[in-house]
């Protein structure tokens, strides 16, 4: 054995698996002890082993590359605990590559559907990353009673100083996430009562006049997805910071929509590899990333909102604590206000803006459905004294409920897959929490094993078209066969502890503005050819987090109610 390896090799060797040992075991997260665990082995063996310090380099060399060796072996060895979850193996063998994919192009959906097709309902997608494509699966992990917490990766970058925003306070990274949450979800749901939301009427309404107004005067072709991310960006302004931004005005003048765009493909990126991220932070030039600028932002709203103080009761005033009359009540901290207002703008801006752009898009594709949208609106907007904004009466039109849920199970916007089917993939529910508690739930420990349904059982007939009828009750009627609905499967809101809080805001905000431009406009694409509308259209679909969306060029006629 002397003769083929010396002491020195073998002490390099398990120094390497050492350190593989304690990153396993204790998951480090700090940029120095990485630092650490890997010079000090060598360092260490140079130092005992009395070797000239040129050496260092070399035994530095060897330490990295048993460590690399060891950690590719243990990630595709039976030994590690998804080694029972198929999947590629360049997937399995490090998070980066689903990393990269997913901010190369924004189609990580397009894969996820492809690896589900082929492996079935469960997919691992990285080195501890799982996608899930079922719906129990779903409702197990997320549901209200012992929901699993988010993924490390949700709390990438925090610290005391900046303690992550409401999504990420329900991240395994806290020892008790679900009371974490609570704490901060209970000022949330605060700013989402009826009674609440009836008052930011008061500036929901001027916004979407002042859209349709300006979406009407422009010569042309006009990119309605533009304005629209503009007219939710100015909304959530109007939320948090009093009014703020005037971009259906100024359009982006100062380049806030810009700081957003380029902000989520890199968060999205570092989701899956929270540990780079106070390395790139700290790097040289790292003052200018897209993170820091898009944090500066939200500390410059909050600044001025502070300042200027506000006017209405808006959700600031509820996650910001100014609601808290009684003073041994604590108050939130400013910096969990500043990362809160940071969700507030990404999770209630792009997501609705892209949903609207969605419909419109999908409405365009289908005339005769848009035809039969623009009927229902004539006939409930006609008559002498009709609010066609009261938020009860636009609720009960069904068909326009079923076009903005059926572009929300085709194009789901948040994180989920594309497929059709539009199952919940909860891509990096968390790891340990996963393995240590798949043994004890029989439901969850039993999918593996399970025949992979075939797709089309969720959404019957056609589950990869369009068609708002299948949300109708009397869709049978109306189309001439039955309809199979997998409601389980539905959950563009999310579900469990850490759904959405603004779905029922959303809704509202949807409904008001696809009634109002479909009633009062004649909308074309400026693309002659479906086919071609279509292709351009999907390939500027990119899911970062949130769905980002390219343009969707129309044309915009006044219109005169068909009554
Ligand atoms: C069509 C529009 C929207 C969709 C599809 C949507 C979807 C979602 C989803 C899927 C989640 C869960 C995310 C996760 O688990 O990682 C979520 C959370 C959240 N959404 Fe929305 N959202 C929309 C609009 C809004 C609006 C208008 C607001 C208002 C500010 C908002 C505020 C939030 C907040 C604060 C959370 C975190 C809740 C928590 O962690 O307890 N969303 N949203």
């Amino acid at each position: 054995m002397e003769r083929y390896l010396s002491q020195e090799s073998t002490l390099v060797v398990l120094g390497g698996l050492l350190t593989h040992f304690i990153f396993n075991a204790f998951e480090p997260h700090r940029p120095l002890v990485w630092v650490f665990l890997f010079l000090a082995p060598p360092l260490a063996l140079v130092w005992n082993l009395h070797l000239p310090y040129s050496s260092a380099p070399l035994l530095l060399l060897k330490h990295l590359a048993t460590l690399v060796a060891s950690v590719v072996v243990y990630r595709l060895s039976p030994l590690h605990p998804l080694a029972h979850v198929p999947g590629p193996l360049h997937l399995k063998v490090s998070n980066l590559v689903i990393a990269f994919i997913s901010i190369r192009g924004g189609k990580r959906y397009e894969l996820i559907a492809k690896l589900h097709k082929r492996y079935g309902k469960i997919v691992r997608i990285g080195s501890d990353q799982v996608s899930f494509a079922d719906a129990q699966a779903a409702k197990a992990c997320m549901s209200t009673k012992d929901g699993l917490p988010r993924a490390i990766g949700y709390a990438t970058a925090e610290t005391a100083e900046t303690p992550g925003s409401i999504m990420t306070s329900y991240a395994a990274f806290y020892p008790n996430p679900a009371k974490v949450h609570a704490e901060r979800r209970a000022r949330w749901a605060l700013g989402f009562t009826s009674k609440a939301m009836r008052e930011y009427d008061t500036f929901l309404l001027p916004r979407l006049e002042r859209l349709l107004r300006k979406v009407g005067e422009q010569q042309g072709a006009v990119d309605l997805g533009k304005w629209l991310s503009y007219f939710t960006f100015d909304f959530m302004g109007d939320l948090f910071f009093d009014g703020g931004f005037n971009m259906l005005n100024d359009q982006d003048a100062d380049g806030f929509w810009k700081i957003i765009e380029e902000f989520a493909p890199v968060i999205d990126f570092l989701y899956y590899l929270p540990w780079l991220t106070p390395i790139m932070m700290a790097l040289p030039g790292g003052d200018d990333a897209p993170i820091n600028k898009f944090v500066r932002f939200a500390v410059k709203c909050v600044n001025d909102r502070l300042a200027k103080g506000n006017t209405v009761k808006d959700v600031f005033h509820y996650v910001a604590g100014e609601h808290i009359e009684d003073e041994n009540k604590v108050k939130p901290s400013r910096a969990v206000i500043e990362s809160d207002v940071q969700t507030g703008i990404v999770g209630g801006a792009d997501t609705a803006a892209s949903a609207m752009a969605n419909t419109v898009f999908s409405l365009l594709m289908n005339p005769d459905k848009l035809k039969r949208l623009q009927h229902e609106l004539d006939t409930a907007f006609a008559g002498e004294g009709v609010d066609p904004n009261d938020s009860a009466r636009l609720a009960q039109l069904p068909y326009l409920d079923a076009c903005i849920n059926e572009t929300l199970r085709v194009f789901p916007q948040y994180r989920h897959e594309f497929l059709v089917e539009c199952l919940a993939v909860m891509v990096g529910y968390m790891l340990p929490e996963f393995h240590f508690q798949i043994p004890t739930r029989k439901d969850v420990h039993g999918l593996p094993t399970l025949r992979y349904p075939p797709r089309s059982s969720l959404f019957l007939p056609n589950p990869d078209s369009w068609l708002p009828e299948r949300w109708l009750a009397d869709a049978e009627r109306t189309m001439g066969q039955p309809f199979i609905m997998n409601l389980d499967a539905f959950m563009p809101f999310s579900i469990g502890p850490a759904n959405c809080v603004g779905r029922n805001l959303a809704m509202r905000e949807m409904r008001l503005v696809i009634a109002q431009l479909i009633y009062r406009y004649n909308v074309q694409p400026v693309e002659k050819d479906p086919e071609e509308f279509q292709r351009k259209w999907l390939a500027e679909l990119r899911d970062h987090h949130v769905l980002l969306k390219g343009p969707l060029n129309v044309v915009l006629t006044p219109r005169s109610p068909a009554l």
